[in-house]
C-alpha cells in the first residue's frame, strides 16, 4: 500500500472560497503537494455533484491524484471517484464496500475510541481522526481529541491515520509525531488566495521529516566507518581542511605527489579537489585524479575555487568538467555562473553576486541538468540541488566570511560522507550543514573574541557534531 497518498489531503469547501473557483483551488493545490482530493460539498443537490465531481475528477486524473466523495457513495460510482470519505452515521462501508467494490478507496471517520471499537472490522482503507483541534469548518464537529487521543488510537491500527480538523503548519509536525500518517485540511489551505503556497508550506514538513529520518544516525555512522579520504587541495586552508575531516570521523590524506597518486586513489574512499592555490602541477595533477578516480570508481566532490577569477583557472574549471564526472560540485554562485558561461563580476576568488533566489534557483537547475551532478550552491543561504530535490539550508553565520576556509572545509565534509557511502546529495546536505551548525555554535561561543576564536570554535563544534545536534539546529527546507 502506498501510504503516502494519504499525506496531505485537500477536503474542499465552496462556502469559503469567496469567488475563487474551486476548479482552480483544487489544481492549485495538487501543484503545491496535496496527494489526495476530498469533494466535500454540503449544501447542493445530487446533480450538481456530480456535474462539478466529473470536473474536479479531470483535473485529478491530469496528476494522476486520487479523488474521494464524501458522503454519497451514488457519486462516486456516477463519476468513477476513487473513493469515498464516510462518517459514522453516513453508509456503512460494508454496504459501500459492496457497491463499490475492492479497488475503490473508502475511508471513515473516528472521533472516539467507542467508534473505533464498533468500527475496527469494517473494510474501510484508511481512519478520518478528528477533530484533533477546535475547528471553525464543521458545524457539528465533537469535542477536540488532541494529539493524546490520536496517540492513543495509533496503537490500535496499521490502518493510515489522516489527522483532521483544526490543522495547519504549525501543529501539523506534532500530528506526524503523535501517531498520524497524514493530514486532511479545509481551512488552511483554502483560507486565502496562495492555495498552491498554502499547501506547500504543510507538504514542506513531510519532506522535512523524511529527510530528517534519512540524516538520523549518518554521522555515527561516519565515524565508525571512519574512510580515508584524499585531498588534492589549496595550500591556504591545507590544515583546517585536514582538521575537520578528522573532526567529523573520516581520515584525511593530503599528497601532491603524482607518483603515488594511484596507490592513493585505490586505497580511498573518496576524493577532494580543490583548485584553490593552483599552479602548473596542480592543473596536470587534477585532470589525473580526477581521471584516475572515475576509473577506480571513488567518488569525488570539486570545490572549482575562484572559477572565473583568471583565464586560466577558467581553462582548468573547463577541462575538468568536460572530462571527469564529479560525484558534487560544491561552490558560491559567481564560480557556478561562471561555469555555466553566464555573465557574473568576479574579484579573486570571492562572490560578488547578491542574487535574488530565483537566480541561484534557475542556476542550479541549469547546472544539474548540465552537468547531471549533485550541487551545492554556498552563500548566505546554501542550496543543494539533485534531480527532483532541493533543498534550502539556512544556518551559518557572516562572521564565517572572515574566516578563510569555511568553504573549503564544507568539502572536505562533503567528501567525507561521500567516503562514508552516503548518497551524492545526503552528503551535500550533510557537508553544508553541519558547516552552517558549527559556524553559527561557533560564532555564539566566540563573539567576544574574535575571528581567530571562531575558526578554532568550528573545528570544535565539528569535533563534537552528532546527529542530535545536527537534527536539532538544522534550518531546512525543501523548495
Ligand atoms: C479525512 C476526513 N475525516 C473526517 C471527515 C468527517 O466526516 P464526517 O464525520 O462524515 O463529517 P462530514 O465531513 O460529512 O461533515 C472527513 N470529511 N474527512
Ligand atoms: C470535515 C471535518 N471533519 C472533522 C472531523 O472531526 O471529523 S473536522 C472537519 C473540518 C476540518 O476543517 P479545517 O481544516 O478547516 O479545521
Ligand atoms: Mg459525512
Amino acid at each position: 500500500m502506498n501510504k503516502k497518498i494519504y499525506n496531505l489531503c485537500l477536503v474542499t469547501d465552496r462556502d469559503i472560497l469567496n469567488g475563487k473557483s474551486l476548479e482552480k483551488a483544487v489544481e492549485d493545490s495538487i501543484l503545491g503537494g496535496a496527494t489526495m482530493i476530498q469533494l466535500r460539498e454540503k449544501n447542493i443537490c445530487e446533480n450538481e455533484f456530480i456535474e462539478i465531481g466529473k470536473k474536479i475528477k479531470k483535473i485529478t486524473d491530469k496528476y494522476n491524484i486520487p479523488l474521494l466523495i464524501n458522503d454519497k457513495v451514488n457519486v462516486a460510482l456516477e463519476i468513477d471517484a476513487n473513493g469515498v470519505h464516510l462518517g459514522q452515521d453516513d453508509m456503512n462501508p460494508v454496504k459501500a464496500r459492496e457497491i463499490l467494490g475492492e479497488n475503490k478507496i473508502i475511508g471513515l471517520s473516528i472521533s472516539t475510541l467507542e467508534e473505533f471499537k464498533k468500527s475496527k472490522e469494517y473494510p474501510v482503507d484508511y481512519y478520518g481522526v478528528g477533530p484533533i483541534y477546535p475547528t471553525t469548518s464543521k458545524s457539528d464537529a465533537q469535542k477536540p481529541m488532541g494529539l493524546e487521543g490520536l496517540k492513543e488510537l495509533s496503537k490500535l491500527t496499521d490502518k493510515p491515520l489522516m489527522a483532521i480538523g483544526g490543522i495547519t503548519e504549525e501543529n501539523t509536525l506534532e500530528i506526524l509525531e503523535n501517531g498520524g500518517d497524514g493530514i486532511a485540511v479545509i481551512s488552511n489551505i483554502l483560507k486565502d488566495e496562495n492555495v498552491k503556497r498554502n499547501t506547500k508550506k504543510l507538504k514542506t514538513i513531510f519532506e522535512k521529516k523524511e529527510l530528517m529520518e534519512k540524516v538520523a544516525g549518518k554521522i555515527e555512522k561516519l565515524r565508525d566507518r571512519n574512510p580515508l579520504i584524499y585531498h588534492l587541495t589549496n595550500m591556504v586552508t591545507i590544515n583546517d581542511c585536514a582538521n575537520v575531516t578528522l573532526g567529523i570521523g573520516a581520515s584525511p590524506l593530503m599528497s601532491f605527489s603524482e607518483e603515488e597518486l594511484e596507490d592513493i586513489i585505490k586505497i580511498s574512499e573518496a576524493l577532494v579537489l580543490n583548485i584553490g592555490t593552483m599552479d602548473k602541477e596542480m592543473v596536470s595533477m587534477a585532470v589525473k585524479m580526477g581521471k584516475m578516480g572515475n576509473k577506480y570508481k571513488k567518488p569525488i566532490v570539486f570545490d572549482p575555487v575562484g572559477a572565473g577569477a583568471t583565464k586560466a583557472r577558467k581553462e582548468l574549471v573547463e577541462k575538468l568538467m568536460e572530462n571527469i564526472k564529479f560525484s558534487v560540485v560544491k561552490g558560491n554562485l559567481a564560480e557556478i555562473k561562471s561555469i555555466l558561461n553566464f555573465e557574473s563580476e568576479s574579484k579573486g576568488v570571492d562572490s560578488l553576486d547578491f542574487s535574488l533566489e530565483d537566480e541561484i534557483l534557475k542556476v542550479g537547475k541549469e547546472f544539474y541538468e548540465k552537468y547531471n551532478t549533485v550541487l551545492c550552491i554556498t552563500g548566505k543561504n546554501d542550496y543543494i540541488f539533485s534531480k527532483e530535490n532541493i533543498i534550502k539550508i539556512q544556518n551559518g553565520h557572516e562572521n564565517m566570511g572572515k574566516v578563510t576556509g569555511t568553504g573549503c572545509m564544507t568539502g572536505s565534509l562533503i567528501g567525507s560522507f561521500l567516503g562514508g557511502g552516503e548518497t551524492d546529495f545526503l552528503s551535500g546536505i550533510l557537508g553544508v550543514g553541519i558547516m552552517g551548525i558549527a559556524g553559527e555554535m561557533g560564532q555564539e561561543e566566540s563573539k567576544y573574541l574574535g575571528t581567530g576564536t571562531l575558526r578554532v570554535k568550528i573545528i570544535d563544534k565539528i569535533s563534537k557534531m552528532n546527529s542530535k545536534i545536527f537534527l536539532e539546529n538544522i534550518k531546512l527546507e525543501s523548495i
